[in-house]
Parts: structure tokens; C-alpha cells; sequence
């Protein structure tokens, strides 16, 4: 782990004079935690924000959806949450503090299958305690698909438990009655729960950064509690650790799904150097897709357009929008859920795909 010296003379590290303000974001998977992490990142100001984005599966499809702040403003984790979060959290909050460049806050997006509290504690529980200053959870509630079994989720609700403010998002796809609903529901989890009601994420900052909500001194005061969760999670550690640079597919599905962290999700990461046939593809989402995965997203490359598509599916809503590549094309996809037959959809994937000679105009650099 990167040693930081002692600040005793506090010149090159003002900062932790007070600590750095942090918010964590968490939610289901598909509630819109990118889409409200875009909205900081659009809002902010004059607000130095670094961004760590933590994404459940092997490809970080999210970072590359950021809106593009100053590239190196967003650090990005890879691998296994559920097991390396502890020690490439610390890590990766020490590159963020060390910076020389001013930072003023750090906004942190978890996992939608990952319950918040290894990573609320490790900034209570670790010597980031004095270095940063833990100022709410955010958690990401959409209005759309959640429902009182909310698949059978022990993270969704954890997520709201641990929520000290809980944004109710997607309010334009559902009626006034199930927003009611979903509110009833979410204080009968959380007593007292402070619930703001969103679109697209579209929240005024001030009324979720720097608020000071999250209750710190409850979560260390209940020592026992605190000290059996982090030793769950270091056994898990140690065990699979020498997994996590493991490339390897079929050694990183098993290993996903071994894990109750993850709530019985796996994630499924899809890759080629061929672009899709646009109908084939569609057709492989609309009729052939098993029931079980719940989200997908895409970079897509399809044979007959030269831009880059962003795939979203979300339950059994899907959208894909346009824009230019900045990389040479490829495909790059994710399908999560539970129980994933993965053989088959990788079959399934790849009859989608088009062979190169056949694809008359490759976006980006010129076909030889
Ligand atoms: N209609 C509607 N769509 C939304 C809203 N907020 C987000 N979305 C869409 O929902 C999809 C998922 O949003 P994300 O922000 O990627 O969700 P996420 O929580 O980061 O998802 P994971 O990374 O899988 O956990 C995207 O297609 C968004 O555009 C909203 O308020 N209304």
C-alpha cells in the first residue's frame, strides 16, 4: 500500500486539516448512478471533483461513458469488487489525496449488486478516517422497477438502509401512485428516510454534497457488528486474491457466482475486434436474451455505421444512442443477472457478429 507521509507540517497537504469530503453512490443495478454522477460532474463549478467508479464485471463500461471531465480526474478501479474493494479503495483514495493539483471532494459510484457498508466502513475503519470526511450516501432508488421483493435483493436493501439520502429516480416512467408506493415502502426500511424524487438524476448539489448526513459515529460505535463484516470480506480476500489480474472467463464466472456479496449476480463481459450485425443484434435482444439478465451496457460497433453506439438495458427497458468514436471501433458489452446460462448467450453473441472483409466502410481509419 502507497505509505503517506505524515502531514505534521501540513504544507504540501492542507486538505487534511479537515479531510477530504467524500459521497458515495450507491443503488441497484440500472437506477441511474452514472446518470447522476453525470450530473455532478456537469454541475459542479469551480469544484475540483475526482470520481471513482468501482463497476461490477471485467470491462468498465461506465468510465468510458463519464462526460469527459480532465481525463485523469477520473481514477478507475478495475476488477472484483466484491473482493479487492477494501485494499484498491485505499489505494486509489491515496492517489486521489496525494495529488498535487487541488481536489476539493470525492465522489465514489459502488456496484448496483454490492452492499455499502465494507466500503462506508473503510472510510471509518482505516486510516483514511482522518484523512477524509465522509459526508453522505447517496443511494439510487429506480422508481421504475423497484418493488417490494426488489428480486429478492438483500443489497437493494441494505443500499436504502444505509442511504442517508434516498434519490427516487426515473419519476417520469411511473405514475404518482407507484411513487407513492415506493416511498411507503422505502420508510417502512428506513424510519425517518429522506427521500428527494429525481429525473435523469437532475438534483441541485447543494442538497446532496456537503450536507453532513451520514451518521458516523453509529456505524463506529457498533464495534462487533463492524469487526465481523470486515473479517467476512478479508477471508475473501485472501482466498481469491491471486484471481483478480486473472483474465481468464470462465475462472471469473465461477468466481462471481460464488459470491453471496454479489447476491447471486454474474456479470458476463463480451468483447470482439468484429463489429455486429445491427438486425441480428437486435433480434438476439428482443427475442433471444434470456429473462434472467436484468442489465446490459454497451459500447457498440455495428457493420453498416460508422458511429459508435451506447447501449443501455435496464429490466425490460432498452435504448441505444449515437456518438463519434474516439477509439478504433470495437465491441464491448456487459450482460448481468442471475443464473446465466453463459455459454449460450456467448454463442448467441458471437453468430451476431459480421466478418471483417464483409464490412464495407470501418469507421475511424481506412479499410485496405
Ligand atoms: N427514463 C429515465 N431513464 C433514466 C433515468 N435515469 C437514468 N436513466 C437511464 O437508465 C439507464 C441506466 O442508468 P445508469 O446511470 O447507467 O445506471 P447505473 O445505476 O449506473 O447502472 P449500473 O452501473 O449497472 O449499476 C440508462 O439508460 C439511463 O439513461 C430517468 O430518470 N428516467
Amino acid at each position: 500500500m502507497n505509505q503517506l507521509t505524515a502531514p505534521t507540517s501540513n504544507e504540501s497537504f492542507d486538505i487534511s486539516k479537515q479531510g477530504m469530503p467524500v459521497t458515495i453512490i450507491t443503488g441497484f443495478l440500472g437506477s441511474g448512478k452514472t446518470t447522476l454522477l453525470n450530473q455532478i460532474l456537469k454541475n459542479k463549478q469551480d469544484l475540483k471533483v475526482a470520481v471513482l467508479v468501482n463497476e461490477f464485471g471485467d470491462i468498465n463500461i461506465d468510465s468510458q461513458l463519464l462526460i469527459s471531465v480532465d481525463q485523469d480526474m477520473v481514477e478507475l478501479t478495475n476488477g472484483c469488487i466484491c473482493c479487492t474493494i477494501n485494499d484498491n479503495l485505499v489505494d486509489a483514495v491515496y492517489r486521489v489525496l496525494e495529488r498535487e493539483d487541488r481536489i476539493d471532494y470525492l465522489v465514489i459510484e459502488t456496484t448496483g449488486v454490492a452492499d455499502p457498508l465494507p466500503i462506508v466502513l473503510t472510510f471509518l475503519g482505516t486510516e483514511l478516517r482522518d484523512l477524509t470526511n465522509l459526508d453522505s450516501i447517496l443511494t439510487v432508488v429506480d422508481a421504475e422497477t423497484f418493488d417490494e421483493e426488489h428480486f429478492h435483493s438483500e443489497a437493494a436493501l441494505k443500499q436504502i438502509t444505509y442511504g442517508d439520502i434516498i434519490l427516487l429516480n426515473k419519476t417520469d416512467l411511473v405514475t404518482p401512485q407507484k411513487l407513492e408506493e415506493v416511498e411507503n415502502f422505502i420508510h417502512n426500511v428506513k424510519n425517518g428516510a429522506k427521500i428527494l424524487r429525481t429525473t435523469h438524476g437532475e438534483v441541485a448539489l447543494p442538497l446532496i454534497l456537503g450536507v453532513g448526513l451520514t451518521p458516523t459515529d453509529e456505524y463506529t460505535a457498533n464495534d462487533a457488528e463492524t469487526h465481523e463484516d470486515k473479517h467476512h470480506h478479508h477471508d475473501h480476500d485472501h482466498e481469491h486474491h491471486h484471481h483478480d489480474h486473472d483474465h481468464d472467463h470462465h475462472h471469473h464466472h465461477k468466481h462471481h457466482s460464488h459470491h453471496l456479496e454479489n447476491d447471486g449476480f454474474v456479470s458476463i463481459s463480451f468483447q470482439s475486434d468484429r463489429p455486429f450485425d445491427a438486425h441480428k443484434f437486435e433480434k438476439f435482444i428482443t427475442e433471444e436474451m434470456p429473462q434472467e439478465v436484468f442489465r446490459s451496457k454497451g459500447i457498440l460497433w455495428f457493420s453498416d455505421s460508422e458511429l459508435r453506439h451506447i447501449f443501455q438495458l435496464s429490466g425490460s427497458r432498452y435504448s441505444l444512442h449515437t456518438d463519434e468514436w474516439q477509439t478504433p471501433p470495437k465491441n464491448q458489452a456487459v450482460f448481468i443477472g442471475r443464473k446465466l446460462d453463459i455459454s449460450q448467450i456467448y454463442s448467441k453473441l458471437n453468430e451476431c457478429l459480421v466478418e471483417l472483409n464483409n464490412v464495407k466502410q470501418l469507421p475511424g481509419f481506412v479499410n485496405s
